[in-house]
C-alpha cells in the first residue's frame, strides 16, 4: 500500500532547493545519531542543483559526509566529463566542501569505462545489491517521468534493479535508470518540482487516476512519500488535496 502523499508548498524554485538541502541534512544527522550510515539517491535537475550548491556553501554541519553513500537514481550514457552527465556536475559541488569519501561515492559508469550500456547498468546493479535509500530524490519532467522512466517507454516494465534505457523521449536517448522496485523500496521518496509547466505532472502524479498513471505517480516510498513543490507546479491540484502552504 503505497504512503500518502504529504505536499509543501513554497514560494518559488529557491525555496523549494532551500527546504530539500535543510531537510536532507536533517534526515542523515538523524540516521548517523542513530548509528546508521545513510543512503541517498540523488537526481539530476534544476532544483536539486540548487539544493546541492546550498549544501555545499552550508558545509557539513551536524553530518558526516565521508559516511554518507551517495547514489544516483538515473545518468545519461555519455563519456566522463559531458556536461549531459548528472553526477559529474553534482560531484564537483560537493565533493571539496563536504569533504566526500569516493568509496562512498556510487556513480553510474560512463560511456568510454570500457562497457556497453548493458554492462554498465549490470554493473551498477551488482553494486547496489540490496541498499536500501533512506532518501531517494526525484525530480519530475513535464510528462512525469522520473529517474529514466518515461510514461509508454518499454523501460518501465524492464526487470531488474538498475536497467539499461534505448531510445530515451528526451535526449541523450540512452541511460542507466534505477527501476520503479528499487525507488519504491526506499524508505522515504521525495519529489522536488518547480514551474507551471510541471502543474500537469505534479496533479497526475500526486493523483495517479487513470488506468496508465504516469511514472511519478508509481513511485513512492515505505515511510513517507514527500512532495516539494513551488505554488507554480502546485497550481493544478484540487482544493481538496491536503497540502502545506509554506
Ligand atoms: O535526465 C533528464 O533528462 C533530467 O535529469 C530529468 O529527468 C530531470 O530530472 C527532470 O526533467 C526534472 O528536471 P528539473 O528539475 O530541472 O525540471
Amino acid at each position: 500500500m503505497p504512503t500518502p502523499s504529504e505536499i509543501y508548498v513554497y514560494d518559488g524554485a529557491d525555496a523549494v532547493a532551500e527546504a530539500l538541502a535543510s531537510r536532507l541534512t536533517a534526515v542523515l544527522a538523524d540516521v548517523q545519531a542513530r548509528g546508521g550510515t545513510p543512503q541517498v539517491c540523488l537526481t539530476g535537475g534544476r532544483i536539486a542543483t540548487k539544493a546541492y550548491e546550498r549544501l555545499a556553501a552550508d558545509g557539513p554541519g551536524d553530518v558526516d559526509w565521508t559516511h554518507v553513500d551517495l547514489w544516483w537514481g538515473d545518468e545519461r550514457f555519455v563519456p566522463a566529463g559531458d556536461g549531459d552527465r548528472n553526477a559529474d556536475a553534482t560531484l564537483d559541488t560537493l565533493r571539496a566542501p563536504l569533504r566526500l569519501d569516493e568509496a562512498h561515492v556510487h556513480v553510474m559508469a560512463p560511456s568510454d569505462a570500457g562497457m556497453d550500456l548493458d554492462a554498465a547498468a549490470a554493473a551498477y546493479a551488482d553494486e547496489l545489491g540490496d541498499t536500501i535509500f533512506d532518501v531517494c530524490l526525484l525530480g519530475v519532467g513535464p510528462d512525469g517521468h522520473v529517474a529514466s522512466l518515461f510514461p509508454g517507454h518499454p523501460s518501465l516494465e524492464t526487470p531488474g534493479s538498475a536497467i539499461a534505457v534505448r531510445n530515451s523521449p528526451k535526449p541523450p536517448p540512452d541511460r542507466i535508470s534505477l527501476t520503479l522496485p528499487v525507488i519504491d523500496r526506499s524508505r522515504q521518496v521525495w519529489f522536488v518540482v518547480s514551474g507551471s509547466d510541471k502543474a500537469d505532472a505534479v496533479l497526475q502524479g500526486v493523483l495517479g487516476t487513470g488506468p496508465d498513471p504516469v511514472p511519478a505517480a508509481l513511485a513512492s516510498g515505505v515511510d513517507a512519500t514527500v512532495w516539494l513543490v513551488d505554488r507554480d507546479a502546485a497550481a493544478q491540484l484540487p482544493d481538496d488535496v491536503a497540502r502545506m502552504e509554506l
